[in-house]
């Protein structure tokens, strides 16, 4: 890929521009965003070689064309993107995906299009929160590749692949369920504990003194943009509700456990929960 167009240069973007130019996998990258500030500071930093407003002419210079921006921006500017494509391949990297492929089903260039989530990232977002080394030993998944010109999928597969990314073959409504049972579900946590916490604890100078691992290790999600969840929750809500409700359950069994003092039945709950390091270790 020698020139790479990187639409929303922050967090993904910025780190996949990184990871390209210092693994020599892009001798030219664009950047294009709809933040006069986000591309400078991204320039600044180096992420991009270049900043233009002008999405249609990078698009045109591009070989490879990254699009980076959140889910609901996503809707409009992938098919934008793919009215200025001739033989460029095109990637996004969003977080839902059965919503998008059914916004550019049919379209004319839907093969150079290759459908993509890297399963990293941070609670950061924007170009300052750019890593280089995000998306190493991390799972990429490619969604409903057969929707692609095969050799777009392979560019693709072997560019993530020299990012020492491991893939993953699924369909758009199964990422999307999986991704809610896993991922969204524990943005949502993460939210809802903070909000407790704060509305509970008023003394924040305790907040602050208490806080150790294990708050910061739970709590370090609720940090994220809601920028990029809102849509996220948004296009994938009936997924969403469903993992949601088990929570809820979950919650109130416990509670329910605690309020009647059956601690042995609370101490298998924790055992039951505990299977999880046999997955995660
Ligand atoms: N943050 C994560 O952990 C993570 C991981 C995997 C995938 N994703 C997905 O990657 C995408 C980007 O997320 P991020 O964390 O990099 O967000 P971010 O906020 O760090 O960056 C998004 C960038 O897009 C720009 N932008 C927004 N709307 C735009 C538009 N209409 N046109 C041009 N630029 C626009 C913003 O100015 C910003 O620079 C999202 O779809 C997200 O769901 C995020
Ligand atoms: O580690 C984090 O901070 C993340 O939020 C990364 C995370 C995840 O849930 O694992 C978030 C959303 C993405 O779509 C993929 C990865």
């Amino acid at each position: 890929m020698k020139t790479v167009t990187v639409i929303g240069i922050g967090l993904i973007g910025g780190s996949l521009a990184l990871s390209l130019r210092q693994r020599g996998l892009a001798a030219h990258v664009i950047g294009v965003d709809h933040s006069p500030e986000n591309l400078r500071t991204a320039q600044a930093l180096g992420l991009i070689d270049e900043g233009t407003a002008d999405l249609a002419a990078a698009v045109r210079r591009a070989d490879l064309v990254v699009v980076a921006v959140p889910m609901d921006a996503m809707l409009t500017v992938l098919p934008q993107v793919l009215e200025e494509v001739e033989q460029q391949v095109v990637i996004d990297v969003g977080s839902t995906k059965s919503m998008l492929l059914a916004a550019v089903a049919g379209h004319p260039q839907r093969g150079r299009f290759v459908a993509v989530h890297p399963m990293a990232g941070t609670e950061y977002s924007g170009p300052e929160a750019a890593v280089p080394e995000l998306f190493t030993g991390k799972t990429l998944v490619i969604c409903d590749a057969e929707q692609s010109d095969a050799d777009a999928v392979n560019q693709v597969q072997a560019l993530f692949e020299q990012l020492q990314m491991n893939i993953e073959y699924l369909d758009a409504a199964a990422h999307d369920l999986h991704t809610a049972y896993v991922s969204h579900i524990s943005h949502i946590t993460s939210f809802a504990l903070a909000l407790t916490v704060l509305e509970k604890e008023k003394e924040e100078q305790q907040i602050f003194a208490l806080a150790s691992g294990g708050f910061a290790s739970t709590v370090r999600l609720a940090k994220s943009s809601p920028d990029m969840w809102v849509p996220i929750f948004r296009q994938n809500r009936v997924n969403v509700l469903d993992v949601l409700d088990e929570h809820i359950k979950q919650l109130q069994h416990l509670r329910h456990l605690i309020s009647q003092e059956d601690y042995p039945a609370v101490y298998q709950q924790i055992e039951q929960a505990n299977l999880i390091k046999k997955i995660l270790k």
